[in-house]
């Protein structure tokens, strides 16, 4: 049954629920409208993390004494509690559905919208579970009671963004890195491969060069002048100071406040590690070609989109092409379609934002009153 909503005109909501980021936005429209941290507190909101502004010397002085600036410091947590932090994701797949459904809830409240009014186009990671897959449309009809539904998996909207039906997506995300053959729209799920290792992977090695090149402390456990235990959320404060500085390196030298200069040279074998673990990118990669249909591999080849925001460290877009040139294609030609840095943090969202508001599409919305009629598997085999 045809489903006469969502376009241009109703103002279809699309999101991308991420490890680390989730974006949501309007359909038709460039860029999301509200890009949130995905991870929130589990006991009660996580302290805020406040990095020093370290351009502005007074931002720091005036809340330590000498001593304190000799050891330094990147960053401060502001106020510790007994939290933990809590993530929608993990290794891949939905976890936590508190946290999802929040984070919709607070999109929604600061799109300014009325659910009830709007369809909802969600992005799933490519490999999802049909569980997975029916838990969401249970949120997103029962919980926010919208009109229409569609679930598209994360590949294809990654593909759809830069105007290609067939590609093969290579998406480095922060709790996963994927390699996922596109064919005519349809993720070719027999092919598709992934590992865990991804961003916040990075942030972990990141960490370890920094206690090498930085060898005091990187977090402070202090509260307005106190020590205090951070507990599980040293880990956390830790890792985000390493994410800080893994995303500012290609701006160039990173300072501290007590003077000293991070040279971002010292990193930038550090995303080496997702081609030379197990389950690296060029095993991904080489699993997914070879799992895919003969007549289709030179095609892939041709259309690599490389997306996710992990895909903005330096060297990684140059590192993969020399990979897939020298050793997995040698005999294909090889082309890396890689958006601007903006788009390849949000490619899956623009992707979604396309499909939602083609006229084409309109007739894919599952309404609420086939939901309520035949459930949330008949809806797996129609996209699927
Ligand atoms: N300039 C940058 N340099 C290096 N890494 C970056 C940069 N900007 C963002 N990242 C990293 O990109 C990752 C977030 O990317 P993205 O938003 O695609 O992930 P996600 O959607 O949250 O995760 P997933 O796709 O695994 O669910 C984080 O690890 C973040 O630190």
């Amino acid at each position: 049954m045809a489903v006469a909503i969502g376009g241009d005109e109703t103002g279809a909501i699309v999101g991308d629920v991420g490890h680390l980021v989730s974006k949501f936005g309007f359909a038709g429209e460039d860029a999301p409208k509200c890009v949130v941290a995905s991870t929130l507190g589990r006991n009660g909101p996580l302290p805020e993390f406040r990095p020093i502004d370290i351009s502005d010397p007074k931002s720091y002085e005036s809340e330590y004494t000498p001593s304190d600036i000799a050891r330094p410091t990147y960053s401060e947590i502001v106020l510790p509690t007994n939290t933990e932090p809590a993530t929608p994701l993990r290794d891949g797949d939905f976890d936590d559905w508190c946290v999802v459904e929040e984070l919709w809830a607070r999109a929604v409240a600061r799109m300014k919208v009325d659910a009830r009014n709007h369809p909802v186009l969600a992005a799933i990671p490519s490999w999802t579970t049909s569980q997975s897959q029916e838990k969401y449309l249970e949120m997103i009809f029962e919980t926010f009671d919208t009109p229409a539904a569609y679930l598209s998996r994360s590949a294809a909207l990654a593909a759809f963004s830069i105007g290609r039906s067939s590609a093969l997506v290579v998406d480095c995300g922060a709790g996963t890195t994927s390699a996922a053959p596109v064919v005519d729209g349809y993720v070719l799920l027999k092919a598709t491969r992934r590992s865990s290792f991804g961003g916040n992977f990075l942030d972990a090695k990141v960490l370890e060069k920094l206690e090498e090149v930085v060898p005091r402390c990187v977090v402070r456990e202090r509260c307005r002048g106190r020590d205090v235990d951070l507990g599980p959320l040293r880990r956390y404060a830790e890792l985000e100071v390493a994410r800080e500085v893994k995303e500012s390196l290609s701006s160039g030298p990173i300072e501290l406040p007590d003077g000293t200069t991070i040279d971002p040279t010292e990193f930038q074998e550090v995303p080496d590690h997702l081609f030379t673990v197990d389950d690296g990118l060029p095993s991904l990669l080489r699993a997914a070609l070879e799992r895919s249909d003969v007549d289709v591999r030179k095609d892939l080849l041709q259309s690599v989109v490389l997306t996710g925001g992990g895909s903005l460290f330096p060297g990684l877009a140059d590192r993969l092409q020399h990979e897939l040139s020298s050793r997995l294609a040698s005999s294909f030609k090889t082309k890396i379609l890689s958006a601007s840095s903006i788009e390849r943090r949000f490619s899956v969202w623009i992707g979604g934002s396309i499909l939602a508001s083609l006229g084409s599409f309109q007739q894919m919305w599952l309404s609420r009153a086939e939901y309520m009629e035949d459930g949330p598997l008949a809806a797996q085999e129609r996209w699927n």
